[in-house]
């Protein structure tokens, strides 16, 4: 694939996928390639990707020092840099602000949409932030680097909190105020987000039915099965303590980890004795506490969500099919890293 392949771009995504990672910086960082081999790019681009793609690769922003940052304030006086070559500034470039900032698309005049809209994004995003960091905790755990771990839980559960919080925002909608632009959400729902299912599944409540709302989006789907078959950090976490001697059965460390999590008696009591041979200088039992924190703080959201739309919408159904407050309450019973919560039972 040559620069001047731009000429095939509109006939094949996947063609268009290759030569923008590959070229696409050219037609980003304003040293204008030919204005014809541009149009092409944009219209191909256009078609592929929408208006509001994401750039796959970002402008490169150089690397900086402290040197350097102390020298241009000399230059400046200490005061703010205030012009820019090209046609960007280096923090829209960093984190694609303009794509972030033209993504929102309220599709009532209610100005309550807009509050709803936005703090919808910004979940999804700490959703993304909370299942990569699962899965960053569970490589670690895998590799018996338990305070790294544990600390990696402690950060995560404070993200937990944010969600948390963030339904204070939406508990303001008065039921008015949503109504106002309840019909034009369609079916949509969250209950549809592939990420909240993904860190769910990365928690261990690997509920695979769940799954199937996403089989039409390829790209979605082959997501939400990789984070399915994957063990879960719990997984990881029984898989350590059966490396430090604990009695956790075959079964429950070879199981089929896109199936449903059995509790397990023996597992209860393995985490039984780490409560009482371990105090908070013992790695596992650190490891248990942040776990509960984890599992408390999500344990948390669903309690918020449920209170807030029941505070909305009362007993009416939900957008995604469901009865509403009836399924949410039921979805409420599930508690993750099961056993950890029951040991307290034998302690
Ligand atoms: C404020 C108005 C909201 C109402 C009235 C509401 C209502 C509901 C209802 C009734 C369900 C059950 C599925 C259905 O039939 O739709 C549900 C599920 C869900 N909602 Fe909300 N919701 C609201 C806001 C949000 C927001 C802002 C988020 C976060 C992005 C969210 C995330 C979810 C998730 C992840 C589920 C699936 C829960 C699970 O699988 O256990 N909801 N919601
Ligand atoms: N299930 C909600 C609607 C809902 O949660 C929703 C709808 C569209 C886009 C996002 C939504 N929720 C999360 O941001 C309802 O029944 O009104």
């Amino acid at each position: 694939m040559a620069f001047h392949d731009v000429l095939f771009l509109d006939s094949d995504p996947e063609w268009f996928a290759a030569y923008r990672d590959r070229f696409g910086t050219r037609y980003r960082s304003g040293t204008a390639p030919d204005p014809l081999f541009a149009e092409l790019f944009h219209r191909a681009q256009e078609r592929w990707e929408g208006k509001n793609h994401v750039s796959a690769t970002p402008p490169d922003l150089g690397v900086s020092s402290d040197t350097e940052r102390a020298a241009r304030a000399g230059a400046t006086g200490g005061e703010p840099v205030l012009d820019f070559a090209g046609q960007s500034t280096p923090y829209i470039d960093y984190q694609s602000i303009d794509v972030l900032l033209s993504l929102q698309h309220p599709r009532s005049p209610a100005p309550s949409e807009l509050p709803f809209y936005i703090l919808g994004q910004v979940k999804e995003l700490l959703f993304k932030l909370v299942y990569e960091e699962l899965v960053r905790v569970r490589s670690l755990l895998d590799g018996d680097r338990v305070p790294d771990a544990v600390w990696g839980l402690h950060r995560l559960r404070r993200v937990v909190e944010l969600l948390v919080a963030s339904w204070d925002v939406l508990g303001t909608l008065a039921p008015t105020e949503f109504n106002a632009f309840r019909d034009h959400l369609g079916q949509a729902s969250g209950f549809q987000s592939y990420m909240y299912r993904m860190v769910e599944f990365a928690l261990g409540n690997k509920a695979a039915e769940l799954a199937r709302a996403h089989r039409g989006v390829p790209h979605v789907h082959r997501q939400v099965q990789e984070a399915l078959h994957a063990p879960s950090v719990y997984d990881a976490a029984l898989r350590l303590l059966a490396r430090r001697g604990a009695a956790i059965p075959a079964g429950v460390l070879e199981r089929d980890f896109s199936a449903a999590y059995e509790p397990s008696d023996a597992v209860e009591r393995a985490w039984a004795e780490v409560y009482r041979t371990g105090g908070p200088a013992d790695e596992t039992f650190l490891l248990a506490e942040a776990l509960m924190g984890v599992a408390e703080a999500v344990g948390r959201w669903r309690s918020v969500h449920l209170l807030t739309v029941e505070r909305i919408i009362g007993t009416k159904p939900g957008t995604g099919g469901t009865l509403g407050t009836a399924w949410l309450r039921r979805a409420n019973e599930h508690r993750f890293f099961p056993e950890l919560w029951t040991c307290r039972g034998l302690l």
